[in-house]
């Protein structure tokens, strides 16, 4: 499990080793770790440090000195280091170990140099970014903002490696907000602990691969937030005791589909029923049930009351919109679950049914929405949020959603945000832009329902596995065209990918 910090956070726990004298060490072993990361990125492309060119942008803090100081380190090893300073101040002694290294600088407030630097970095191999770091305001100021954004412009195979000294500048290293041009960047490597801004979006878009240098600092507190890796899947997975029959391994209940979407019942029911739970129940028209008996006989379907079948979880809503009996069904899970709390995921078309709750009567929900539908959702709950205003802060939506709706939210997005009333968050990005396709969502609605009926885990984390296992159904087959219809099929293949050799308990 990775956890990830405010700078806040890392800025008190860097704080004794400072007290204590240790600073410049700290920065050393950061310098360190950049110029090792520069390095790699280098051999990537199949270039040597001797002779390679590199630009620096350099801040007045000490983000600018760690970047100095790597550029130093390249620059005694061969490199052509050509430092640019966006700030009057720089941090002192890391800019005059530069200069001993035969490192180049310019200054920004000289108009020639400004575009002396920009002509220099596009011809670079890696331009590295050392403007703002962890005691950054706001986004970049003029005139470094204007510099960045016309670096930014150079796309294609043109474009130099850029490598981001802790965190791309102008991403808020708490909460991962833009705010600005931001130089993206392939790698970045970051200091001490992860910043919750790098696990967020829309800030993990701009900072690439993301690698820790160890700075030994006590981290103290809760983190802000959380991520499951691949080992954490291998461990939370569930698997089948000896002891189990079908009921105990779960019954996973789902009122989706209607006569103008069968599909999403379709794909909801192969998901749930390829995660192996006991059974998965069925409740919807008869067409859509006829359709489901061909693909997947194993499934039980009816056209009755929910009230009347029991399951360990429930899942409500893909594809149900205008069907009055789907909705009815819908409607009194709802109703009853308030008392009976069976854990239930509330997706699309039932997230119109869900009212505000602060007495706890919502607990047992995990609502599933994307960024419009949580705009409309809180937008019934007296909550004025734009989808724009939602995709630019999705961290701070769904924790507001989760508080006001007193239910978990799972917001989706290329980080998948999940909220829980009681304060905890995940973020899983583990899927890539090839799961954003029709029905996907269905997809996801199935293996959570599947996930949470089997039992185990808390809502939140359950939400968070189901996200990241939905995650590597896309990220398993990198190359390949990806379709929803081709999501539940590779389910068996990754689930025994990830969970690899782990001990039986048959
Ligand atoms: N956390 C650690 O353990 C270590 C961190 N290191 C590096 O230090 C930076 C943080 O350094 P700091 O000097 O505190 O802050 P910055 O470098 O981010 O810059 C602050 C500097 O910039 C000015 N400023 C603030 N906001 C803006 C803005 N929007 N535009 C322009 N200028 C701005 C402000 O006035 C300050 O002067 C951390 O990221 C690491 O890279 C250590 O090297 C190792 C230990
Ligand atoms: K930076």
């Amino acid at each position: 499990m990775l956890s990830a910090y405010s700078a806040a956070s890392v800025r008190a726990a860097e704080q004794p080793l400072l007290d204590a004298g240790h600073g410049a060490e700290l920065m050393r072993r950061a310098a360190y770790g950049l110029t090792m990361g520069i390095i790699s990125v280098l051999r990537s492309r199949g270039r040597a440090v001797y002779g390679a060119r590199v630009a620096i942008l350099v801040g007045s803090g000490n983000n600018g000195g760690d970047a100095l100081y790597a550029g130093a380190a390249l620059a005694a090893r061969g490199a052509r280091t050509t430092a640019l300073l966006t700030s009057a101040r720089s941090h002192p002694e890391a800019l005059a170990t530069f200069r001993n290294a035969g490192g180049r600088c310019l200054e920004l407030s000289l108009e020639t140099e400004k575009a002396s630097f920009c002509a220099e970095a596009w011809a670079s191999d890696v331009v590295l970014d050392g403007i703002l770091g962890t005691g950054s305001r706001g986004g970049l100021r003029e005139p470094a903002a204007s510099v960045v954004a016309e670096l930014d412009r150079l796309q294609g195979a043109l474009r130099p490696l850029v490598v981001a000294c802790d965190l791309p500048s102008g991403v808020d290293a708490s909460t991962g907000e833009v705010d600005g041009p931001v130089l993206r960047a392939d790698l970045t490597v970051t200091f001490g602990a992860h910043k919750a801004g790098l696990l967020s979006s829309p800030g993990e878009q701009y900072a690439g691969e993301v690698r820790l240098v160890d700075l030994g600092l006590d981290m103290q507190g809760a983190p802000e937030l959380r991520r499951l890796e691949a080992a954490d899947l291998a461990v939370l997975l569930p698997a089948p005791h000896n002891s189990d029959h079908k009921y105990t391994r779960g019954v996973a209940g789902i009122v989706a589909g209607s006569a103008r979407y069968p599909g999403a019942a379709l794909l909801a029911v192969a998901a749930a029923s390829a995660c192996g739970p006991g059974m998965v129940r069925y409740l919807g028209p008869e067409p859509v049930a006829a359709a489901l008996a061909l693909r997947n006989p194993e499934v039980v379907s009816s056209q009755d009351s929910p009230l009347e079948v029991r399951v360990q979880a429930w899942l409500l809503g893909p594809g149900i919109d205008g069907d009055d009996a789907q909705d009815e069904r819908a409607r009194d899970i709802l109703l009853a679950g308030r008392a009976a709390r069976i854990p239930t995921v509330v997706d699309a078309g039932a997230l119109g049914l869900v009212q505000a709750s602060d007495d706890g009567g919502n607990a047992h929900l995990v609502l599933t929405p994307h960024a419009g539908e949580l705009s409309r959702l809180l937008q019934r709950c007296g909550v004025a949020r734009s989808r724009a205003e939602i995709e630019a802060s999705p961290r701070a939506a769904a924790t507001e959603a989760a508080t006001v709706l007193g239910a978990v939210v799972l917001l989706k997005g290329p980080t998948t945000v999940v909220a829980d009333p009681l304060g905890a968050i995940y973020t899983q990005a583990n899927g890539t832009a090839r799961l954003a396709t029709a029905g996907s969502g269905d997809t996801l609605a199935g293996i959570l329902v599947a996930l949470l009926a089997m039992g185990g885990r808390d809502l939140p984390t359950t939400a968070a596995l189901a996200v990241a296992l939905h995650g590597e159904l896309a990220r398993s087959a990198p190359s390949t065209p990806l379709n929803a219809g081709m999501l539940a099929g590779r389910i068996p293949a990754v689930w025994a990918s990830v969970t690899g050799a782990r001990p039986t308990r048959e």
